[in-house]
């Protein structure tokens, strides 16, 4: 005969069942959603509609958002479902984005020893596929043991500050000679309607200067220089064929379709201009450290131009874009320039500067692929799991900056410095951060203060134009920019 069951055997059984729950044991019944009672789960992080296969691309095709503006997309999201939020990549595989700076600074600051950004699947895929060019998917979208191996390679050169140091009186020319540029380029109110065209070609200039060791002459007034002109057209189209092969449906990994024959045509293009700039190699070119630096590297042959290639490809634009949005910050406000001119010390300059890189960075979002368990506004991110830092938008968020959206270089000076420096050390990342950081990060930061400085001395700068922004992989001021330039007397 059977006992009768006790209040004993009940809370033995109660016990029991809590004991397996605090341990963390879970029966294979269980739904996925009770796992983990403590936090949830990626899959229960909001997010749009997400269909088999092909995730939420859907939404950049046939649905409301256009490709050109993902920063609105990103907007858009923060505001439905908050500060983490969830889309899906082909295969459903998930990408958090986190805006939280307690969330951005953990997942930055976890990365490990080899930080992982997911590489553009597009770039890799036509890399792989022409073994003749290139011996890897690049510097850029390499991971591992051969990113590290292809880093140490070729950018110490390139981040040391002497040569940067060095690089800095070519810099002050170049600046000058850009200023010399817009005087005989504008009308006579001063007014310049395509000014994209004028930085376009400083950005090709600075770049090729220091990463080729020599003066192109793409700054003097009717010189043309076809292979440069095409090169920089082959970058922007490049990046543009980057944002649609990743953002539009994934039909290209199954047959080539028209964006990415536009892409494989692009890297075809940057690499056969950057090899006519390389061979056209005088004298000083043999001088120039970072250009030596990759020719004396322990590394396969084709590594070496294909790394002189991607270091062209990513400085040209990167320029040009940070200084159209600088000038146009410093031409809205007039009591900017005459700030600088007054500050002795130059602090002024850079302050103006990282205000125009925390309002309006160039690279709106920063990507890693966790390298640890971790766990994001409450929710348990496995190791693994691609996040993408969307330092843009925290960096326009009154929880973490007063006055957010307005242009205020004050904040990174005096009394107001250390607050601003803390909160912005994960969240003002123009350059990303840690061991992935951009090597071309302390020429660019010495580089727009020069030019800058330059610009205030000779000119009165202003603008009526707002200035709107289009997504192109990038962040990039729409065109045509009209802006004026009066001589300052
Ligand atoms: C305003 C100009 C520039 C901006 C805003 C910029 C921004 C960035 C950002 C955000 C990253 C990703 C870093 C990360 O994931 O932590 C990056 C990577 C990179 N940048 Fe730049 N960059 C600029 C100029 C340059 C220049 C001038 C060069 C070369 C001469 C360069 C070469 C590279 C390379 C090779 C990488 C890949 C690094 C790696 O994965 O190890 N960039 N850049």
């Amino acid at each position: 005969m059977c006992e009768p069951i006790t209040m004993l055997d009940i809370f033995t059984c109660l016990l029991g069942a809590l004991f397996f729950i605090f341990i963390g044991f879970r029966p294979p019944w269980q739904p996925k959603k009770l796992q983990d009672f403590r936090h949830k789960e990626v899959q229960d992080i909001p997010g749009p509609l997400s269909l088999p296969l092909i995730g939420t691309r859907w939404l950049f095709t046939i649905g409301r958002y256009q490709m050109s503006k993902i920063p609105e997309f990103y907007k858009d999201m923060l505001r439905k479902y908050g500060v983490i939020f969830k889309e899906e990549a082909l295969y459903n595989v998930p990408i958090i984005s986190v805006v939280e700076r307690s969330d951005i600074e953990t997942v930055l600051k976890s990365t490990g020893k080899w930080p992982m950004r997911l590489p553009t699947a597009a770039v890799a895929k036509y890399r792989k596929a022409h073994p003749e060019r290139y011996a890897s998917t690049g510097l850029v979208n390499e991971q591992g043991g051969k990113w590290h191996f292809l880093r140490t390679s070729l950018t110490t050169v390139l981040t040391s500050p002497k040569t940067i140091n060095d690089f800095l009186p070519q810099m002050d020319e170049i600046a000058d000679d850009w200023c010399h540029l817009i005087k005989q380029r504008r009308y006579r109110d001063g007014r310049i309607d395509h000014l994209e065209e004028l930085a376009g070609r400083l950005g090709l200039e600075a770049t090729c200067a220091l990463v080729l060791g020599r003066r192109m002459g793409f700054l003097i007034e009717d010189h043309r220089c076809e292979v440069a002109e095409k090169l920089a057209q082959s970058v922007h189209d490049n990046f543009v064929a980057c944002r649609d092969t990743y953002f539009g449906l994934p039909f290209w990994t199954a047959f080539p379709t028209p964006n990415y024959k536009k892409l494989c045509e692009s890297e075809r293009n940057m690499y056969e201009f950057a090899s006519e700039l390389i061979k056209t190699a005088d004298e000083s070119t043999k001088d120039s450290a970072v250009f030596q630096s990759v020719l004396g590297a322990h590394i396969d042959e084709r590594e070496k131009k294909s790394a002189i290639v991607d270091f062209l490809a990513a400085g040209i634009y990167t320029l040009k874009n940070s200084l159209l949005f600088l000038l146009y910050q410093i031409a809205m406000n007039p009591e900017c320039q005459k700030k600088i001119l007054e500050d002795t010390t130059k602090t002024y300059l850079k302050a103006c500067s990282m205000e125009t890189f925390r309002l309006s960075p160039t690279v709106h979002a920063l990507a890693r692929v966790t390298d640890t368990d971790l766990v994001l506004s409450g929710y348990k991110v496995s190791a693994g799991t691609v996040v993408l830092c969307q330092s843009a938008l925290a960096c326009q968020s009154e929880r973490n900056f007063n006055d957010a959206k307005a242009f205020k270089p004050e904040r990174w000076l005096n009394e107001e410095k250390n607050q601003t420096s803390a909160t912005a050390a994960y969240l003002v990342t123009p350059f990303g951060y840690g061991k992935r950081i951009c090597p071309g990060k302390r020429f660019i930061e010495n580089a727009l203060p020069i030019v800058l400085e330059q610009m205030v001395q000779k000119f009165v700068i202003t603008t009526e134009r707002p200035l709107e922004v289009v997504f192109e992989f990038l962040v990039s001021p729409k065109e045509p920019i009209s802006m004026t330039f009066k001589d300052r007397t």
